[in-house]
């Protein structure tokens, strides 16, 4: 770490000692852009990092709500307002019994770089609960949804603050946080999105994230004259992101090897093809199973229980589920099963150390915030649409992903290449950051 960093740091860590995930995304920004600024005049003197460190406002709440056996459970609900200067804040929801203000203040502080890069004009946000989805009714998920948003309404709007989903929020619980918006504030705007296609919502806003994820992989690979076609692929995760992004790789000719939750990873020898796809979704959308089950469908694959899918040998890894779920080690056995290329789907899920294996063997890398972009800027989308009051065809919508991500991946090239390599984590992090530190000089001290 040099000086500089290490002084910002100082300063980051006495305000935020206790919050490891925002440290260590604050570091990763830190470690690219400060050189960047101290050459740009401009940027000098003005202190602009440290003001994005800090949230232009940070909400925390309490939600109770009642469980199907009556009883009174107590929640704590959060928004946190990362950055405006570019537009209304905007960014996901996450219900996981992890949730606490230091994740939440890393994916908003990730959301604002990100949103940023999209070229659309969205400030950056992020919230949740630590309230835990899994194994509860439809009726005590509604009842949740709807005291969340008792409260979180009054601190979002269409031209305020965007909310959408992320893990544990799809489109069963963006309807309750929808229904219960529109009854206290009596109007029907765009207020989320990721909603229903019959109430505002945009074709392609639940395969956006992860048909991105794979279009930037693709975008990558191009760089080397190579393409998905017959790459073998592992992916983490069977969610929305992972679900969507197996669904491109087997579009573009790839072989899907894994997938995997909370409990472990499914290994199958002859690939995830369509239909067994199919199976994941309907196991995980609707029957809400564990990704265990699929073993006793196909018997070409193996379940491997308390493990994640990193030692399996692959060309492409695509982290789909969570933060930090792939170590330094994880890395090097990649590397030594020969992968050539990492695209990830999740928010921040390799660890520095695993970052620093990728870039050290120069192999192509991109971080989440250029990589999963694809999810909000298609949510930008769907804000357009319902301003516009139109809704645009699926072809409409994924050309216009396309070219979001195309665009994405020759500004982090444009910004993070040297030597011949491409850092794409420089090269989002400081494309990221020059368009909301215009913004904000602009702007003058607010
Ligand atoms: N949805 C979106 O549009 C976007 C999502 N992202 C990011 O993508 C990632 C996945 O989100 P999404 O697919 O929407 O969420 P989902 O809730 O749909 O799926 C999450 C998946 O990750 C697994 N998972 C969650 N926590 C852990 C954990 N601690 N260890 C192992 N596996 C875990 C889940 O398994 P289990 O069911 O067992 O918990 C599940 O398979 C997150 O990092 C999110 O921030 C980024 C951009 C946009
Ligand atoms: O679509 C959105 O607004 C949210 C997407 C999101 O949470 C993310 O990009 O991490």
């Amino acid at each position: 770490m040099n000086q500089r960093v290490a002084s910002f740091m100082e300063l980051v860590k006495a305000r935020n000692s206790h919050e490891p995930e925002f440290l260590q995304a604050v570091q990763e920004v830190a470690e690219t852009v400060l050189d960047y600024i101290a050459e740009q005049d401009i940027y000098n003197g003005k202190n602009i990092l440290l003001r994005m460190v800090e949230p232009e406002r940070a909400i925390s709440f309490r939600v109770s709500w009642v469980d199907d056996q009556g009883e009174i459970q107590v929640n704590r609900g959060y928004r946190i307002q990362m950055n405006s200067a570019i537009g209304p804040y905007k960014g996901g929801l996450r219900f996981h019994p992890s949730v606490n203000m230091s994740i939440l203040k890393f994916l908003a502080f990730e959301q604002v770089f990100k949103n940023s890069l999209t070229t659309l004009p969205m400030g950056g946000g992020k919230g949740g609960s630590d309230f835990d989805p899994k194994g509860k009714s439809d009726a005590e998920i509604m009842r949740f949804c709807h005291n969340f948003m008792a409260e979180l309404s009054r601190h979002i709007g269409p031209h305020t603050d965007i909310p959408a989903g992320d893990i544990g929020v799809g489109a069963r619980e963006i309807g309750f946080l929808f229904g219960m918006y529109k009854k206290i504030k009596n109007e029907f705007t765009g207020v989320l999105t990721g909603k229903g296609l019959s109430w505002g919502g945009s074709l392609i806003r639940p395969e956006a994230t992860g048909y991105g994820t794979v279009y930037f992989a693709e975008s990558m690979l191009q760089t080397k004259n190579e393409s998905m076609e017959g790459k073998s692929v592992v992916i983490s995760g069977s969610g929305n992101v992972a679900q969507y992004a197996a669904e491109k790789v087997l579009h573009l000719g790839g072989k899907v090897l894994t997938l995997s939750d909370s409990s472990g990873y499914i290994y199958d020898k002859d690939g995830v093809d369509a239909e067994k796809l199919a199976f994941v979704m309907d196991l995980k959308n609707n029957k809400r199973g564990r990704i265990s089950e699929y073993v006793e469908k196909y018997s070409s694959a193996e379940f491997f229980e308390g493990e994640t899918p990193w030692g399996v040998a692959c060309d492409v890894a695509l982290p789909c589920a969570t933060q930090n779920e792939l170590s330094g080690e994880d890395a090097e056995k990649l590397l030594g099963n020969g992968c050539i290329c990492v695209a990830e789907g999740a928010n921040m899920p390799c660890m520095p150390e695993a970052v620093h294996k990728f870039h050290e063997a120069k192999i192509l890398f991109a971080p989440g915030k250029a990589s999963n972009a694809g999810g909000v800027a298609t949510s930008g989308l769907e804000m357009s649409q319902n301003s516009l009051r139109i809704s645009w065809t699926r072809e409409e919508v994924d050309n216009k992903l396309k070219d979001i991500m195309k665009n994405i991946h020759d500004n982090c090239v444009a910004y993070g290449t040297e030597d011949g390599y491409t850092n794409y984590v420089k090269g989002a992090n400081i494309a990221g950051f020059v368009k909301v530190a215009d913004a904000m000089l602009a702007q003058g001290v607010v």
